[in-house]
């Protein structure tokens, strides 16, 4: 028998439960009911839900040779999407694009751009002091700083930058392509010959938009690293180490062109996702929000910014960065297809039934996490990072080696780096309307593959003049 769940209607399944939005917050409402791995039904293709990390560990850990594919939906086909690393399902390229990803991404590696991510977290924080109300472009351009730096060395200065914009053209299309409501009905292939819900002709001419754009993306970027490299120009690169140091022709070079390309995909959205929810907690939590400057009043003084270095004697910094991934998980969730048909705790898993890995779901089970919609930073203290239940084990993916985030350790980095800086020298408060009352913002956030806050105004402003001193000296910085 296969696993419980939903009862669903003849012919179309679970499809009209399933609201249109944000389908991770019903998935947890059904795990409430029908445990941790429960399957629904869309049309006659079976879904099992894993809403806890347990069931991930269970399921996508420890067999994770069943459950590594991924599923194709037909969009992405037709986009050209699934060429790279996150959608790519041919095993052969995944494992040539995930060892070009180590290349840089490895920690090891990593510390030879932590110079470069110092320096764009300082821009980030001199066009704070300058322009407040820009903080989520500010914080745009310092995700697509760093980003670009790893995968073509190409050093953004300008905020309009010609390469950034059209990369970000391209991280638009690919999330409104992978949009999860769309993904369920994408992902079951005969549903691309079903018009209700694809509309023809315009849906086609979209799709071969965004190939174009993709594609000419990755093809320039590649080029001007070739042409870096025949000036001597080129810098560290995950495109130059594939084309210098790799042996010549081991890598097809589109494949090192798409997966430096997604290195935008993976890195850029998810972090300014999970920075713009540190600003909206801030202006939510004011008590944790002086908490932790105290914290990092105390340890680091005001004779220096803190690193990376810094974690472990801000404890409270680290609690609180936990604490926003748990929340407001960038990714609210990801699929996974059963290459092979399985008997899971005595469940039949059929072959081809699509694995949802519910992230929300999973950090907010109440078991581990009391009261599980509060923002409390506390719950962290003098918790081990390698706690199973600890968000950085659980919001960056599962299945060992072959699918989480291989940019988890860059990720941990720049989020610590510039929540620990942005706490010591602004104070972010709500904006006050025209009778002197706070404007709280709302807690919502957005539907897509990649989730944020919606859009919100606040205040920031240097704690200090001394603050505002330090902040105007980062001008060489630009
Ligand atoms: C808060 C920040 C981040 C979060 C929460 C996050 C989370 C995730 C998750 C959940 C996945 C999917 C794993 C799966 O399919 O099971 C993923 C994949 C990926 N991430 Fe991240 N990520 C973050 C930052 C980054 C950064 C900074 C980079 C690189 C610069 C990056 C690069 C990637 C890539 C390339 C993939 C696709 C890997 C693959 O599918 O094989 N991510 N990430």
């Amino acid at each position: 028998t296969p696993f419980p769940g939903p009862p669903p209607a003849p012919v179309l399944g679970n499809l009209l439960q399933l609201p249109t939005t944000k389908v991770w917050e019903r998935l947890n409402e059904w795990g409430l009911t029908y445990g941790p791995i429960y399957q629904i039904h869309l049309f006659s293709t079976p879904l099992l839900v894993l809403n806890t990390a347990e069931a991930a560990r269970e399921v996508l850990d420890a067999k994770s040779v069943l459950y590594s594919n991924r599923p194709l939906p037909k969009i992405i086909e037709m986009t050209g999407f699934d060429k790279g690393v996150v959608l790519e399902h041919d095993p052969l390229r995944l494992r040539q694009a995930r060892k070009l990803l180590h290349l840089v991404l490895q920690p090891r590696q990593l510390s030879y751009y932590r110079a470069v991510l110092e320096h764009h977290v300082n821009v980030l924080l001199h066009n704070c002091l300058h322009e407040p109300d820009g903080f989520v472009e500010h914080i745009r351009h310092l995700t697509a700083g760093i980003a670009m730096e790893i995968s073509h060395g190409h050093r953004v200065t300008s905020r309009d930058d010609p390469f950034v914009k059209k990369a970000n053209v391209f991280a638009d299309n690919f999330a409104e392509a992978s949009l999860p409501n769309n993904h369920i009905v994408d992902w079951l292939p005969f549903l691309a010959n079903f018009p209700g819900w694809l509309p023809g002709m315009g849906f086609k001419e979209k799709a071969r938009r965004y190939r174009e754009q993709y594609w000419s993306l990755a093809e320039e970027g590649h080029q001007m690293v070739k042409d870096d490299i025949a000036k001597g120009l080129a810098r560290p690169s995950l495109t130059y180490k594939a084309l210098v140091e790799g042996k010549p022709g081991e890598v097809p070079d589109d494949v090192i062109a798409f997966t430096a390309t997604q290195v935008y995909t993976g890195g850029a959205d998810t972090t300014v996702s999970t920075l713009s929810s540190f600003i909206l907690f801030m202006v939510k939590h004011p008590e944790v929000q002086r908490k932790a400057q105290e914290e990092v009043d105390r340890v680091i003084g005001s004779d220096r910014l803190s690193s990376f270095a810094d974690r472990e004697s801000l404890p409270y910094v680290d609690a609180l960065t936990a604490e926003v991934l748990r929340l407001r998980p960038p990714v609210s969730v990801v699929t996974r297809e059963a290459g092979q048909d399985d008997t899971h705790n005595g469940y039949l898993v059929e072959k081809g039934t699509i694995i949802l890995v519910n992230f929300w779901g999973m950090l907010r089970a109440e078991e581990h996490y009391p009261d599980p919609h509060s923002f409390k930073p506390e719950r962290w203290l003098g918790k081990d990072h390698s706690d199973p239940t600890h968000p950085f084990n659980v919001a960056f993916g599962f299945g060992r080696r072959h699918v989480s985030c291989p940019g988890q350790h860059l990720a941990e980095e720049l989020v610590f780096t510039t929540v620990a800086r942005i706490l010591a020298l602004f104070d972010i408060a709500p904006i006050k309307d025209e009778h002197g009352v706070s404007v709280i913002p709302s807690d919502d956030s957005t539907n897509g593959g990649i989730t944020f806050p919606v859009p919100f105004r606040c205040s920031i402003q240097p704690r200090s003049a001394r603050a505002r001193d330090v902040l105007e000296g980062l001008e060489h910085e630009l």
